[in-house]
């Protein structure tokens, strides 16, 4: 069954409980800042790996310490969905490791 976009309720119930994301141009978006340029590189590399596990993939943007995910899903014509939410779950999960915040 292909995944149904969200409801306007439920994405404002999923934010509430993802403190630092939010929506912009019906993406599910967050930037972290990170101790140096390796740091930011390597929370790339794990985000890149938890996204092959999901088989669900952010626009993932590197700077000098700064790492930027912005998703939406592309089968939903691009609404959000449960699996953007899946996704930035688990990233906030592993961020904290990488000194994000
Ligand atoms: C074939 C493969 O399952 C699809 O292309 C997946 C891969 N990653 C994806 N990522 C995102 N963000 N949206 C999708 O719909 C999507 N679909």
């Amino acid at each position: 069954m292909p995944t149904q976009p969200l409801s306007q309720k439920e994405i404002e119930d999923r934010l509430r409980e993802l403190p630092g994301w939010s929506v912009e141009d019906a993406r599910l978006v967050r930037s972290y800042r990170l101790p140096d340029h390796f740091a930011a590189t390597a929370l790339v590399v794990h985000v890149a790996q938890v996204q092959q596990e999901l088989n669900h993939h952010s626009d993932l943007t590197l700077g000098y310490d700064t790492v930027a995910l912005a998703v939406s899903t592309h089968s939903a014509g691009g609404a959000l969905t449960e699996k953007d939410f899946a996704l930035a779950e688990r990233v906030e999960a592993i961020a904290p490791a990488h000194g994000a915040h």
